[in-house]
């Protein structure tokens, strides 16, 4: 795994960015996996200063997106959809069509996963994955388990993550208690995967994903079998490494 040390989140996100703009630069119809939460947010704005400035055309980009929670509607503010809508998707030259993002009203989960993996495959896979990171160590939304989740599946979210998400709803009973997400399998097959993290309390995740056992109770740390994974982070989220 290639690491790229940052002092802040400000120059985390500019360099993210920039591998991410190379990627489009060098394959204008590229398939771009993209992720939610707050690390990635400073990426977004960066990639549409670019494109404001007439540096980036997404003309001809496609998108799947990591996750979504199940239940939320579209229009939803805490979707995944209508964040990355308000992030990125309606501020560049992006077309509806070519984004993706699972449907969270789909009720039958199998359903669901079983169209979002074959809709992947119909793109012919991802070129550029970016993930963020959970504080206990999880990609999307592949929580600590038993085994790596190979496909895209619906998965119980964790304690952990519905404390640390419920930043974002009016209390942590609003907080979903399932989503779908790619598998652990879905994302190893990305071409290259760009991991961020920012901040002291992604220091023990990151130092797992780095340099812990190969377990599915970190499941980040199964991105030490890809070949081709670029970490970005800053000092702090860098500082447990050994
Ligand atoms: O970037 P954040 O907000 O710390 O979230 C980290 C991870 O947790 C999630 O928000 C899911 O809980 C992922 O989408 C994200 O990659």
């Amino acid at each position: 795994m290639k690491i790229i040390r940052t002092k802040d989140y400000e120059e985390m996100s500019r360099k993210a960015a920039n591998l991410i703009s190379a990627q489009i630069l060098l394959k204008p119809d590229c398939v771009l996996g993209l992720a939610t939460g707050s690390t990635p947010i400073g990426i977004y704005d960066q990639l549409v200063e670019w494109y404001k400035k007439g540096d980036l055309d997404f003309s001809t980009v496609k998108t799947v997106n990591l996750d979504e929670y199940k239940g939320l509607t579209r229009d939803n503010e805490q979707s995944y959809y209508y964040f990355m809508h308000h992030h990125l998707f309606d501020r560049v030259n992006i077309d509806e069509e070519n984004t993706h993002v699972p449907n969270g009203k789909v009720e039958n989960g199998d359903e669901e996963c079983l169209r979002y993996e074959a809709l992947i495959e119909s793109m012919g896979g991802v070129d550029l994955q970016l993930l963020g990171l959970g504080r206990n160590g999880h990609i999307g939304f592949n929580e600590p388990a038993a085994d790596f989740p190979k496909i895209t599946h619906c998965v119980d979210l964790t304690e952990s993550t519905i404390e640390a998400n419920k930043r974002f709803f009016a209390s942590a009973d609003e907080v979903p208690r399932q989503a779908y997400t790619m598998g652990i399998g879905t994302i190893m097959k990305a071409d290259k995967i760009l991991v961020v993290a920012n901040g002291e309390d992604k220091a023990d995740a990151v130092a797992a994903m780095v340099q812990g056992k190969i377990n599915p109770e970190v499941p980040a740390s199964i991105l030490q079998l890809h070949n081709n994974v670029i970490l970005v982070a800053d000092e702090a989220a860098l500082s447990k490494l050994k």
